[in-house]
C-alpha cells in the first residue's frame, strides 16, 4: 500500500463528527497536503487528529502501512472501546489519545517491542485496572500521562526517571515506588489509596485508605476524632460553597431576562448596530413624525428584511442577534473594511463579530450564496465563518474568538508587551499551516482567482497550540471593487500593480511575503508603498545564500543546528515572491517545499517535541533549536 492508500483505508473505520473535517483526504491530491497529515521528505511520519469529535476505529492495520509512521494524536476525539494495539506500531516514537472515551483494562504486555515510544498520553479517558507492566519498562519513555482514569492497583516500579508524569485522579493504591519519592505531590493526588514518599500519609498509617478494607479502619485512634472533625468542616464548606455557587448561577441566568437595556459595555452600545426591527420602528417613528405615508412601504419592505443571524455551521450552539448585541464586547482592532468585537455571551462562549463596511458590491441573494460556499470550507488551518448578518445596511460575519489574536500581533507587539516571542519551530508550525490552509482554499475554491485574496499576518489567526487559522479568505466578490483595491493584499501584488491582473499565483505571493515577514520580523506595510522596495527586495539585496543574521528576527532565540532549515525556508519565501508570475512557484509546489523542511537538521522526532504542553502549544522550555534534546 502506498501512504495515500493506506491512510484513506484508515479513514474507512473512522466516524468524522465534524462534517468535512477529512474532505481534504482524497486521492486526487498528494497525503503530504492533507490537513493532519505530517510529512517528513514527502514521507507520512505523523497524524495529528485532534479537536474533531473522531468516532469509530482506529484501524491499526491500516496505520501499519504507514511506514515512517513515528507519532500520532488523537487527543480531544469521542473514541471509546478498548486500548487498540498499538504495539504493532512497533516504530511509534509517540501516542496521544488523552480526551477520550476510551476504557476497559488495557492487557500488561501493551506496549512490549514498542523500543522507541517516548510519549504516552492517555489522559481523561475511561482506563480501568493495573497500569500496563509493560509502558514501565519501555526503554526510552520520558512522558506518561494517565491522569482523569480509573486505574486500580500499585504503581509500577520505572526503569528510568521521567520528564513528566502524571498519575493523578485515578483509584490507585499502595505505597508510591521509592524512585518516585521525590517527584511532585501533585502528579500522585486524587488517589486516595496512596502512600508514602512524597504524600505526607504514611504507609503503615491506619488512616489511607486501603480500599476495599478502607471500612475497616481502627476507630479508637487519639487521631481519629480529629479526622473525622476535618472532614465534616470540609463538608460543611463545600455545601456552603455549593449553595453560593447555585444562588449566583441562578442569578446569572436570570440575568438576560432581567435585562430591558444592554449594559454599558455591550456590542449594541460599543456598535451602534441595531436590529432591523429596531431601526425600522426608528423610522417608523421619524416618519410618522414628519407625517409622510411611508409606513405601509416600511410594511412591506419587513416581510423581506433579516432579522436572524444565519448560521452556516450546524455543529454549534444557537443564538439570535438580540443575544449577540446584549453580549459584553470589546474591540478588538479596526482593519480597512470595518472593526471586529469580541462578544461573550451570556453562556460564556465568546465570538467574535466582524462589521463589514464595504461589502456592497453584491446583493443579497449573490451574498448569501456565497455566505453558504464559505460556510461549507472546514480546515484545521481554518477559521470557520459560524454565522452572518445580512441587511442592505449592515453586513456581520460571526466567527470563533482565536485565543492568541493574530500572528501580527504576536511577531510585532508581544515583545514590547512584555511577552515572549515565538521560537523557530513555532513560526516553522504557522508557516506549515498556512501553506495547508492556503492549499485547502484552492481545491475548494477553485473558481476565485485568487482564493484567500487578503493573505497578510493581521489574518492569520493563532489557537492556544499556535495552530494557524486563516482568516477574511474568499471575500474579493464581496467588497467594493475600488476598496478592493486600495486595500486588499493581493492588489499590492507585482502583477497587479504592473499588469493590473490578479492570478491563483497572487496569494503564492502574499505567502512568500508572509514567510519574509515571519523569518524578518520586519512589517511589510512598513516598507512605503511608493517607493520601488518591499520587503522581498529589501531581503534579496542582503541574502546571498549564506547566514547573515542581520537579516532575521533576533526574537527566534538561538538558532544553530536549525540555521540551514531557515535558509532553506528563506529562499522558499523569496521564491514565492518571484515578480515574474510564470517563474513563480504554484502553491502545490510551495507547500511540498514547505512540508519537507524540519525544525532542525537530522530532527524526525514528533510534533510535540517541542509543542509538549497540552496547555500551551509554544515550546515547554522556551526552547532554542539547541536546546532541544529529544531526538
Ligand atoms: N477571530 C478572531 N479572534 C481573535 N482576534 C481576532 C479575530 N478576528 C480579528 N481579530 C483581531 O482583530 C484585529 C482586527 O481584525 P480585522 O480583521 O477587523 O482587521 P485587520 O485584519 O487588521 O485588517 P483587514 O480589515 O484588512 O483584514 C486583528 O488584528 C486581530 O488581532
Amino acid at each position: 500500500l502506498s501512504d495515500s492508500e493506506a491512510i484513506l483505508k484508515f479513514k474507512e473505520s473512522l466516524v468524522v463528527g465534524q462534517e468535512n473535517a477529512l474532505a481534504s483526504w482524497n486521492a486526487k491530491t498528494p497525503p503530504c497536503t492533507w490537513s493532519g497529515v505530517l510529512c517528513n521528505g514527502g514521507s507520512v511520519w505523523g497524524l495529528q487528529m485532534e479537536n474533531l469529535e473522531l468516532s469509530g476505529s482506529i484501524d491499526i492495520e491500516a496505520l501499519s502501512g504507514l511506514t515512517s509512521l513515528r507519532t500520532l494524536s488523537f487527543m480531544n476525539n469521542k473514541f471509546e472501546g478498548p486500548f487498540p494495539d498499538f504495539k504493532k506500531l512497533a516504530a511509534l516514537k509517540s501516542l496521544y489519545l488523552s480526551n477520550n472515551q476510551c476504557g476497559g483494562d488495557i492487557p500488561g504486555d501493551a506496549f512490549e517491542g514498542m523500543g522507541w515510544l517516548k510519549k504516552v498520553h492517555l489522559a481523561q479517558n475511561k482506563f480501568t485496572g493495573q497500569i500496563p507492566s509493560s509502558v514501565a519498562k519501555l526503554p526510552k519513555l520520558l512522558e506518561l500521562r494517565l491522569d482523569g482514569n480509573q486505574f486500580t492497583g500499585e504503581i509500577p516500579e520505572f526503569e528510568h526517571q521521567l520528564h513528566l508524569l502524571n498519575l493523578s485522579n485515578n483509584a490507585l493504591t499502595g505505597p508510591i515506588p521509592e524512585s518516585l519519592s521525590m517527584t511532585d505531590p501533585k502528579v500522585f493526588e486524587g488517589n486516595k489509596g496512596l502512600c508514602g514518599k512524597p504524600l505526607e500519609t504514611e504507609c503503615d498509617s491506619p488512616y489511607i485508605e486501603h480500599p476495599p478494607q478502607s471500612e475497616a479502619r481502627p476507630k479508637s485512634s487519639s487521631r481519629g476524632p480529629l479526622v473525622i472533625t476535618a472532614i465534616v468542616a470540609a463538608l460543611t464548606i463545600l455545601i456552603i460553597l455549593g449553595v453560593i455557587f447555585l444562588l449566583n448561577r441562578s442569578y446569572k441566568n436570570k440575568q438576560p431576562h432581567l435585562a430591558v437595556e444592554t449594559g454599558p459595555s455591550s456590542l449594541q452600545k460599543k456598535t451602534g448596530i441595531r436590529e432591523a426591527d429596531q431601526s425600522r420602528r426608528d423610522r417608523k417613528k421619524a416618519d410618522h413624525r414628519k407625517g409622510s405615508g411611508t409606513t405601509k412601504r416600511m410594511g412591506a419592505a419587513a416581510g423581506v428584511e433579516n432579522t436572524k443571524l444565519s448560521f452556516l455551521r450546524e455543529d454549534r450552539e444557537k443564538f439570535d442577534l438580540q443575544d449577540l448585541l446584549k453580549a459584553s464586547a470589546e474591540i478588538l482592532g479596526s482593519g480597512c473594511f470595518g472593526a471586529s468585537y469580541k462578544a461573550v455571551l451570556s453562556s460564556g462562549q465568546m465570538m467574535v463579530v466582524k462589521r463589514f463596511k464595504q461589502m456592497n458590491n453584491a446583493g443579497r441573494d449573490e451574498f448569501q450564496e456565497h455566505m453558504k460556499r464559505l460556510g461549507r470550507l472546514m480546515h484545521h488551518n481554518l477559521l470557520s465563518i459560524v454565522a452572518y448578518y445580512y441587511r442592505k445596511e449592515e453586513k456581520l460575519l460571526v466567527c470563533d474568538f482565536a485565543e492568541r489574536g493574530s500572528l501580527a500581533i504576536n511577531l510585532h507587539s508581544n515583545q514590547s508587551l512584555g511577552k515572549p516571542s515565538l521560537d523557530w519551530p513555532t513560526r516553522l508550525k504557522i508557516v506549515k499551516g498556512v501553506a495547508k490552509g492556503l492549499f485547502y482554499l484552492h481545491q475548494d475554491l477553485p473558481s476565485l482567482m485568487a482564493p484567500h485574496g487578503h493573505l497578510k499576518s493581521s489574518n492569520v489567526l493563532l489557537t492556544k497550540t499556535f495552530e494557524p487559522l486563516l482568516t477574511d479568505y474568499g471575500l474579493i466578490p464581496l467588497i467594493n471593487q475600488e476598496k478592493a483595491q486600495m486595500h486588499m493584499a493581493a492588489y499590492r501584488s507585482p502583477e497587479y500593480l504592473q499588469h493590473r491582473r490578479i492570478t491563483k499565483k497572487t496569494d503564492v505571493w502574499g505567502l512568500g511575503i508572509l514567510i519574509l515577514e515571519i523569518l524578518t520580523g520586519k512589517f511589510p506595510a512598513n516598507f512605503s508603498q511608493s517607493s520601488e522596495e518591499d520587503l522581498a527586495s529589501w531581503v534579496n539585496s542582503g541574502f546571498h545564500g549564506v547566514w547573515a543574521p542581520s537579516l532575521f528576527d533576533k526574537g527566534m532565540g538561538k538558532t544553530s543546528h536549525c540555521e540551514g532549515q531557515i535558509l532553506k525556508l528563506l529562499t522558499i519565501g523569496l521564491n514565492c515572491c518571484e515578480p515574474d508570475v510564470e517563474k513563480r512557484l504554484d502553491i502545490g509546489q510551495a507547500v511540498e517545499k514547505i512540508e519537507e523542511l524540519k525544525e532542525r537538521e537530522g530532527d524526525d522526532d514528533d510534533f510535540y517535541s517541542t509543542y509538549v504542553s497540552e496547555t500551551d502549544g509554544r515550546s515547554s522550555k522556551g526552547v532554542s533549536c539547541e536546546s532541544i534534546s529529544f531526538a
